[in-house]
């Protein structure tokens, strides 16, 4: 079963074309890096299939759910199968890390206080932060603070989870051990598609690697993929 197909895709920025005849599958509990210079549409490809950005043409199916001609209302219907790792999605800062879980929880339809408060440790549990339920975001390091976005992707027990440069900004070792984590992750059922620069790590954890270059998507599960440099 696939958790991403996409047909002939074209990834669009406003009237411009980032990507062309983009055609892949990701299959359930697969996991697959983005790679790509900067500018060359990772970023675009992930919006795209968590339908910020509308799907310029071809077909294309995220979680079941058909990206063409979705309406408004059919967005938190995939988000909800989705676990999205992404700059624009930071943590709140004004609120404690359980609130953070918790509006996430509240936004996605959970009812029941003590259902929410158990699914709440479950995830912080999951990524290896049992006791900063009551913290503040700015209490915690980056690492942590990225564990915990980590966690509110995984609230709703994505069957996919799309990450962008989650390892960004973060040094070598802390790098690592998210990277673990998200074998971990997907060793567990998830599907992961992370857009990552960190080529060290694609070196130490190899997978099936999708590239942005010139306006194609280009896959290493069908072609030789040239990666030196960014
Ligand atoms: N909000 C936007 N409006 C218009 N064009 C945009 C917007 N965001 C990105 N673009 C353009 O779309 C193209 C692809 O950008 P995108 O952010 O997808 O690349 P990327 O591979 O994710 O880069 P990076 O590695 O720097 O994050 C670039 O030419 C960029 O200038």
């Amino acid at each position: 079963m696939a958790v991403i197909e996409l047909h002939d895709a074209y990834i669009m920025q406003e009237v411009n074309t980032v990507l062309q005849k983009v055609s892949f599958r990701l299959e359930k509990g697969e996991f697959a890096y983005l790679v790509g210079r900067t500018g060359s549409g990772k970023s675009s490809l992930l919006k795209t299939l968590y339908a910020d950005l509308p799907l310029g043409g071809g077909t294309g199916t995220v979680a079941d759910v058909p990206l063409q001609r979705l309406s408004r209302s059919q967005v938190p219907q995939l988000r909800r199968k989705l676990g999205i790792i992404f700059q624009d999605f930071q943590l709140l800062f004004d609120r404690s890390v359980a609130d953070n879980l918790l509006f996430v929880l509240n936004a996605t339809g959970w009812t029941g206080k003590a259902r929410k408060k158990q699914r709440i440790s479950e995830v912080l549990m999951r990524v290896g932060l049992a006791n900063v339920a009551g913290k503040m975001p700015h209490q915690l390091s980056g690492g942590e603070q990225q564990r915990v976005v980590i966690a509110r992707a995984l609230l709703n027990e994505p069957l996919l989870l799309l990450a962008d440069e989650p390892t960004g900004n973060l040094d070598p070792d802390v790098a690592d051990s998210i990277m673990r984590l998200f074998v971990e992750i997907n060793h567990a059922g998830t599907a992961v598609l992370m857009a990552t620069h960190n080529y060290p790590l694609l070196r130490q954890y190899p997978q099936r690697i999708l590239q942005c270059k010139d306006g194609h998507l280009l896959d290493s599960a069908t072609a030789n993929l040239e990666l030196s440099g960014r």
